[in-house]
């Protein structure tokens, strides 16, 4: 074992992109206090003004010249692969001649596989893959995690830490992270999606946008915290709110003739499909490059 990782307090945490995901997880780190803000390095590819943005809003260190990014790559514990997939590999191939064997590599790239980021560094190098979502930014973050084989406890502590400190941290084989970019790395949009949809209907039929808004996110948090708190299945919740003949069951029954039911397996699958293509393609692009 190469690494030398120490704990998520004490390491130097350098952000490679600086993009919606790479402010959800610093927020949730800063606003938690899991990670001091001065061991938090940001930086982007020439957004400027973005970096003095999240400088400004968390106190983290933003590298804005090509000197302070070499600098703040070499003398990171653990660097966040944060930028989309179609920059992925072009960025891990300027990463690769300056990485150190003990510097621990955290993706947040969908589909980007372990195999890929160790073929395109060093085969030996610490790497642990994820999925989180932007909701780690206050903290309730929901974050699927894979290490790389033989990746030492403390690498994986602290990257638990990361995480769970943004919300929850689930470990799953790789192979599962596809089925949790389905369901919860994209899953915010689908509910957001949801939302509109309720809020437009509410003012439809008659409702200020602000009573139509504060109804809807009530309703959702409420749901949300039911199924969690009192441990029920969301069926057995969803079988009390629905009367006999009366208007739940009247809508439940307008939502299955639309086929919502058949059209969430179908986009969950879609997306989890659309997962692996974008990690085939990164190592497609990388096998030529
Ligand atoms: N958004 C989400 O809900 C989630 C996203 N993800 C994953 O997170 C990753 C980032 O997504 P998101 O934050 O939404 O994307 P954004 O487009 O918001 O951010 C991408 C960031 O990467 C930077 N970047 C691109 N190329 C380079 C480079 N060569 N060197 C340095 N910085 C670079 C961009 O800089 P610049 O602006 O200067 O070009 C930008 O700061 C994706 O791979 C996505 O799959 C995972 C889970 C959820
Ligand atoms: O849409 C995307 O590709 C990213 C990955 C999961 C959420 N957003």
């Amino acid at each position: 074992m190469h690494e030398t990782t120490g704990t998520l307090a004490h390491s130097k945490i350098c952000f490679y992109g600086a993009g919606s995901m790479a402010e959800a997880i610093v927020r949730g780190l800063v606003d938690t206090g899991a990670a001091p803000a001065g061991n938090i390095t940001v930086f982007n590819r020439s957004n400027a003004g973005r970096l003095a943005e999240l400088r400004a809003r968390y106190g983290v260190l933003a590298a804005d010249s090509e000197a302070a990014r070499q600098d703040a790559l070499l003398t990171a514990d653990v660097i966040v692969l944060a930028m989309k997939p179609k920059d992925a590999a072009s960025a891990l191939e300027a990463l690769a001649p300056a990485l150190r064997a003990e510097q621990l590599l955290v993706s947040v790239i969908a589909g980007l596989s372990i195999d890929t980021i160790r073929g395109l560094t060093s085969e030996k190098q610490p790497v642990v893959r994820t999925m989180p979502n932007t909701s780690s930014s206050i903290g309730l973050g929901a974050t699927g995690i894979s290490f790389s084989e033989g990746l030492g406890d403390d690498a994986q502590r602290l990257a638990l830490d990361m995480f769970g400190a943004v919300g929850i941290a689930q470990v799953v084989e790789e192979r599962l992270l596809e089925a949790v970019t389905a369901v919860s790395g994209s899953g915010p949009a689908y509910i957001y999606f949801v939302m509109e949809a309720m809020i437009a209907s509410g003012v439809a039929q008659g409702l200020t946008p602000e009573a139509a808004r504060e109804l809807t996110v009530q309703t959702v948090r409420g749901a949300a915290d039911m199924v969690r708190l009192t441990g029920e299945q969301p069926s057995e919740l969803r079988r009390k709110v629905t009367s006999p003949n009366g208007t739940t069951q009247a809508a439940i029954e307008t939502l299955q003739r639309h086929g919502v039911d058949e059209a969430f397996e179908a986009a969950m699958r879609r997306c989890a499909e659309r997962a692996g293509e974008l990690g085939r393609a990164i190592a497609e692009e990388a096998l030529q490059g």
